[in-house]
């Protein structure tokens, strides 16, 4: 929206239009001093997509000399506003973009986002964060057991993803040690894809479904996911058996950080993750994700919260009037809607 220099207040405007027409025959007493402040174009500005996140200071990928990936480190401009920049967002960047050392470009665009995966610090505080921007899939990975499986933080991520247009995958981890089948018998009605996985499983069945795609790894301390990010992206020296306390992770380690796949696609390593706060996410957002509930959903009163205490709800009918798979579905679904209304980020 254009901004007029020396126009009357918004609000002793009768027509805009006139009032433009006005501006024009009679000029500005600030003489040459354009009516309308000309916003940059940024035209020639340089796409790039995010890697790192450092206390205010970026990285940024862009494409170097010859097409060779290049990493420029970079500001927010102040015209941003508050608008925050996360890993993982596709961005423009003007001034210094040469990648040379002690050299700083600016971000001045933030493309739109097809996905976020968003947490809040806790589920009553709604100051919401984004955590990682435009993936395509959250890779939940969990050991079956050593330590046992965390089932409400598992719930909680899923819904993250559902909330935030992430497609969730598990990596049911150590293996080795005892069997991924109970936990693939709970999230079975929802249709979440899992893959088993131990030291010894070969990577191929996990690496087809990362190719070419963007994707977050999430999971508690001590379920294996730095080592599982050691096999396969070799050369990312995650530190492995690392002792971290629930809630008192120190922050130079919580940043997420872009690591690439040595045969296409990435993998966005998130050490500081361990809860996910969801006061941002309503039953509504959960629901959304899957379509044929969502489709009988639509005569449930209004703010249903579609759990087995809302008593108008009419997912329970919708359950009765199909085959034995739909009941399962809607208790899976429940489980993570209940996720929804439990207070704490530590269920
Ligand atoms: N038995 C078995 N142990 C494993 C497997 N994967 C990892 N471990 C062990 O589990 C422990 C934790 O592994 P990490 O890779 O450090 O786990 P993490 O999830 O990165 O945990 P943090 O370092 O706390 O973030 C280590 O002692 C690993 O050697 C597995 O497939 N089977
Ligand atoms: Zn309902």
């Amino acid at each position: 929206m254009g901004r007029d220099a020396g126009g009357p207040p918004l609000s002793r405007r009768h027509d805009r239009r006139s009032d433009e027409d006005d501006i024009r025959v009679r000029p500005s007493r600030r003489g040459s001093r354009p009516r309308t402040r000309t916003r940059p174009t940024h035209e020639d500005a340089v796409p790039g997509l995010v890697v790192a996140v450092d206390r205010g200071r970026m990285t940024v990928r862009v494409d170097g000399p010859g097409g060779a990936p290049l990493e420029v480190t970079a500001m927010r401009a102040r015209e941003l506003g508050r608008h925050g920049v996360v890993v993982g967002d596709r961005v423009r960047l003007v001034g210094d973009t040469s990648g040379r050392t002690d050299t700083l470009a600016r971000i001045v665009v933030i493309e739109e986002r097809t996905t976020s995966l968003r947490r809040t610090a806790d589920d009553t505080d709604p100051t919401e964060r984004v955590v990682v921007a435009n993936a395509d899939q959250l890779v939940v990975v969990t050991s079956v057991t050593d330590p046992e499986p965390a089932l409400g933080f598992l719930d909680r991520c899923l819904v993250a993803a559902y909330a935030g247009g992430l497609e969730p995958l598990l990596c049911l981890t150590k293996t080795d040690l005892a069997s991924p089948q109970p936990l693939l018998d709970r999230y079975a009605g929802l249709d979440v894809d899992a893959v088993p996985m131990s030291r010894e499983t070969p990577l191929d069945e996990l690496l087809a479904r990362l190719d070419g795609r963007m994707s977050v790894l999430v999971g508690q301390s001590g379920v294996g996911k730095s080592t599982l990010v050691n096999r396969l992206v070799p050369g990312a020296f995650r530190a492995i058996g690392e002792v971290t306390k629930v809630g008192k992770g120190r922050h130079t380690s919580s940043s997420a950080v872009l690591l690439d796949l040595p045969g296409g696609g990435t993998v966005i390593d998130t050490p500081g993750i361990r809860s996910f706060g969801l006061a941002h996410v309503t039953a509504e957002d959960v629901v959304a994700a899957f379509d044929d509930v969502a489709e009988a959903a639509v005569d449930c009163p209004p703010g249903c919260g579609h759990t087995a205490e809302d008593p108008d709800c009419v997912l329970d009918a919708w359950a009765d009037a199909g085959p034995p798979a739909r009941r399962e579905r809607l208790e899976s679904l429940r489980r993570l809607l209940d996720a929804v209304g439990q207070l704490g980020p530590g269920y």
